[in-house]
């Protein structure tokens, strides 16, 4: 919802934007700690017998090398993680942020309230195990 608020443009393509979303701000942003079982190589770091694996999925989410046009491929869109121990929740996660948002789109329209600039929208984070805005999102919906 705050990047929707932030962008006009974007709020009027909602399917787009969910995954949008998702990319700029990944739910859980280390996704789940790991351990190494074995000993590996990953392009050429090797990474020891009981190593704890954090994936940095929010850096990933904003990295210019592989986001300045592309929707993005392989591992670079991981807010769900990857692999074996992937998020078996996906579909039910998805499908109730896509409900939740497109039920909102479609019963109001949103400004930011005070006639201040959507794209002025404080959008600081507060960091944890999962992420949250730092301040309330305030806006002014319009029944339609
Ligand atoms: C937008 C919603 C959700 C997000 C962003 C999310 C994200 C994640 C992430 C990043 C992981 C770690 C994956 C990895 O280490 O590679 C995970 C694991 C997991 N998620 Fe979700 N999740 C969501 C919704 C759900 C829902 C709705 C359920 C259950 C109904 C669920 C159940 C689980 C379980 C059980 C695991 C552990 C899987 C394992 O270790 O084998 N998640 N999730």
């Amino acid at each position: 919802m705050s990047e929707l608020a932030r962008n006009p443009r974007l709020l009027r393509k909602a399917q787009a934007e969910v995954r949008e979303a998702l990319r700029l701000h990944a739910p859980v942003p280390f996704l789940l700690p790991r351990q190494c079982r074995e000993r590996c190589e990953v392009m050429g770091y090797e990474v020891p017998d009981g190593t704890k694996v954090l994936v940095n999925a929010w850096a990933l989410g904003r990295d210019g090398a592989y986001w300045e046009d592309a929707e993005g491929g392989d591992f670079e869109f991981i807010p769900f993680g990857a692999g074996r121990r992937m998020c078996p929740g996906m579909a039910l996660g998805l499908a109730n942020m896509e409900l939740v948002l497109a039920g909102l789109l479609y019963h109001f329209d949103w400004e930011v309230p005070g006639g201040g600039r959507p794209e002025e929208l404080d959008m600081s984070e507060a960091c944890g195990i999962t992420v949250q805005r730092k301040s309330k999102l305030v806006l002014h919906a319009t029944q339609r």
